[in-house]
């Protein structure tokens, strides 16, 4: 619960603007981030996969996954964020939702600006739940390349409305990025995926260092046997499979993606994800397999449908 050094103060949280930054990268970061997210760790020369991280032309052909969009986020927030009027323990964050639209291809190079803004902030309870908007901008251009709004689950944070009214505060359509209902019918498609030991570790060098994903001693303080796996990795995972099976390997098809994160993965378990297909939204689950468990579920809204399915 919040402590009473840490007084919630909504005017000043509302009134404060988050600072623009700024985020480069070029092919070999689009590279290292396919990679991260395993693709090509089954098969090497995957035609659907190998685009991702070579191309006989030039690695400015490479193609760009949309999730490699949240990665424009996170060198500037994933250290957490001094939020004035709200206190919380960055220790005890977990990774709760993304919510993506991508506008146009991302390029295999660029230089962007994010403009970050806060999207909600609710109380809880035993925890609270906090929204960053980011909108990213090649830059020079006032057409928005892409946006992610991120929810962090801020556990022993919540507690900390002022009046008898619990805080609630949402700037966004409210259908957006909803907890999916999964369908009680069998899937369109199923694919299973192993995750590598080292899958945690490889991912990190694509800009999130947070320890709770690679040392030991930082995730048993955080209340995990072991480190576990970024919650964006797995979401990396699941949406390359859908492009993969549902978009006939075609990442620029991809518009809109919804995430929750269920419970944690640990680096090293198998993924099966499920996709039920409604018109152009594919609903989506993923378990993980020596647990029996659903990690993540949420949907992709595309552009087309490829006519074999
Ligand atoms: C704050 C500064 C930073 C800001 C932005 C930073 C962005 C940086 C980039 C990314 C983040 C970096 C850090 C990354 C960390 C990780 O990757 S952690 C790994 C991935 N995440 C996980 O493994 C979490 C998996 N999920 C869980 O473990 C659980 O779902 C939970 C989050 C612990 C919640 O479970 P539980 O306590 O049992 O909650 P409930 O009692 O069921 O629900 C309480 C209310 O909360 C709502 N809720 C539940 N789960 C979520 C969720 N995943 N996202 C959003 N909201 C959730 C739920 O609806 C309940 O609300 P009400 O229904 O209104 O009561």
């Amino acid at each position: 619960m919040a402590t009473s050094d840490s007084v919630f103060n909504s005017d000043l949280l509302l009134a404060h603007k988050l600072p623009e930054t700024q985020y480069t990268y070029n092919e070999r970061d689009v590279a290292i981030y396919a990679l991260g997210i395993g693709a090509c760790a089954q098969d090497a020369v995957d035609s659907d996969e190998l685009k991702y991280v070579y191309h006989e032309n030039g690695q400015e052909f490479v193609q760009v996954l949309p999730t490699f969009s949240t990665l424009l986020i996170v060198g500037s927030l994933v250290k957490g964020l001094d939020l004035p009027g709200f206190k919380y323990d960055p220790s005890l964050l977990l990774h709760g939702q993304q919510y993506i639209e991508i506008y146009k291809p991302l390029p295999s190079k660029a230089s962007l600006i994010n403009k970050v803004s806060l999207a909600g902030l609710q109380d809880k309870g035993k925890a609270a739940i906090l929204e960053i908007e980011t909108k990213s901008y090649v830059q020079g251009s006032a057409e928005p390349l892409c946006m992610n709004r991120t929810t962090v689950f801020l556990r022993g944070a919540g507690g900390f409305s002022n009046s008898s009214k619990t805080f609630s505060y949402k700037n966004y359509p409210s259908n957006q990025g909803l907890a999916v209902k999964i369908p009680k019918t069998q899937p369109t498609v199923v694919s299973e995926e192993r995750t590598q030991p080292s899958q945690a570790l490889l991912y990190r060098l694509s800009g999130d260092y947070n320890p709770l994903h690679s040392d030991p001693k930082v995730a048993k303080l955080a209340g995990f046997p072991r480190p576990i796996l970024h919650g964006l990795c797995t979401l990396g995972f699941a949406i390359r499979t859908i492009i993969k099976c549902v978009c006939k390997g075609d990442p620029t098809a991809v518009k809109t993606i919804s995430g929750r994160f269920l419970t944690t993965v640990f680096p090293g378990e198998t993924l099966i994800t499920e996709m039920w297909l409604e018109g152009l939204r594919v609903i989506y689950q993923t378990k993980v397999k020596e647990r029996n468990k659903a990690v993540l579920s949420g949907y992709v809204d595309i552009r087309g449908l490829s006519s074999s399915l």
